[in-house]
């Protein structure tokens, strides 16, 4: 189990996940180096099906902004690649920086992107909900998808534009008919390891598939990104942005690489 250690003194807009976790031995994210991934032959083409009708709201949590879905069926999941079983799509996020030379939580040789989307979906054939998964081994699976800044995303604009509906933090609105594959890139090829979550209980239960090629959004959807809150209605404004975890040890593991 692992224990958070004492916070120490950080600046007001730093988020309690920069907590250093006591007896991590998988923590995520990490800086990727491509020359030491393996590339391993058996890992195949990701499949990636979703359906936008399980598009439900979208959540400002005070942590980032949460596209949530309904998971009661079995229409919106994401199997092969290193994945043993099904995963069901419980929501997707992102995290981004206050300027664009920071965002992204993996690097890929140490290069940062100006945010990274966080598609999250969970072990439905193993376990029974979500919350349980969450504490269990194989339990989450999590598709990473790097932006960088240059031409508007089309698909992202419908969510861009609910944004000021959820400002605030523990604001929600509904949200649906959005199918996120929109925003997968064309090019299937990813990085693999083992890792955890990288916001509390930061557990060590995700199998982190980071695909390869970024996709491209506008400046204004970053500037709509960054006009979120942290903060609830009526309290101090803190802009929603520098959402993202500190690089973590990469210790005794393995980046697996595709070769499609
Ligand atoms: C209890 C609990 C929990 C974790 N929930 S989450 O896996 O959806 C998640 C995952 C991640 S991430 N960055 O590890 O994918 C970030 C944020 C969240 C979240 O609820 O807010
Ligand atoms: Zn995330």
């Amino acid at each position: 189990n692992l224990l958070a250690c004492s916070q120490t003194a950080k600046p007001a807009n730093q988020q309690s996940w920069q907590t250093q976790i006591q007896g991590g031995s998988r923590q995520s994210p990490i800086d990727i180096r491509s020359s030491e991934s393996v590339h391993d032959p058996q890992l195949t083409p990701l499949s990636i099906s979703y359906d936008p009708s399980d598009c439900l709201q979208i959540w400002n949590n005070g942590d980032s902004f949460l596209v949530e879905f309904d998971d009661s069926k079995d229409n919106s999941v994401v199997s092969g690649g290193p994945l043993e079983n099904h995963y069901k799509l419980k929501q997707f996020h992102f995290h981004w920086g206050a300027e664009n030379n920071r965002g992204s939580e993996h690097t890929i040789n140490s290069l940062v992107y100006p945010a990274e989307l966080h598609l999250v979906h969970w072990n439905a054939e193993k376990f029974r909900t979500f919350d349980e998964a969450i504490f269990s081994e194989n339990g989450l699976a999590v598709i990473g998808v790097f932006l960088k800044l240059g031409r508007k995303h089309d698909g992202l604009q419908k969510l861009v534009n609910a944004l000021p509906a959820v400002k605030y933090k523990d604001s929600t609105v509904e949200f649906s008919n959005f199918n996120p594959s929109c925003m997968i890139p064309s090019c299937l090829d990813y990085w693999t390891y083992p890792g955890s979550l990288t916001t509390p209980p930061q557990t060590e239960s995700v199998t982190w598939v980071i695909m390869k090629k970024p996709i491209e959004f506008g400046d204004d959807q970053l500037s709509a990104f960054r006009s979120l809150l942290f903060t609830p209605f009526g309290e101090k404004l803190e802009n929603m942005v520098d959402n993202f975890r500190q690089q973590q040890p990469l210790m005794n593991r393995v980046v697996r690489a595709t070769i499609l």
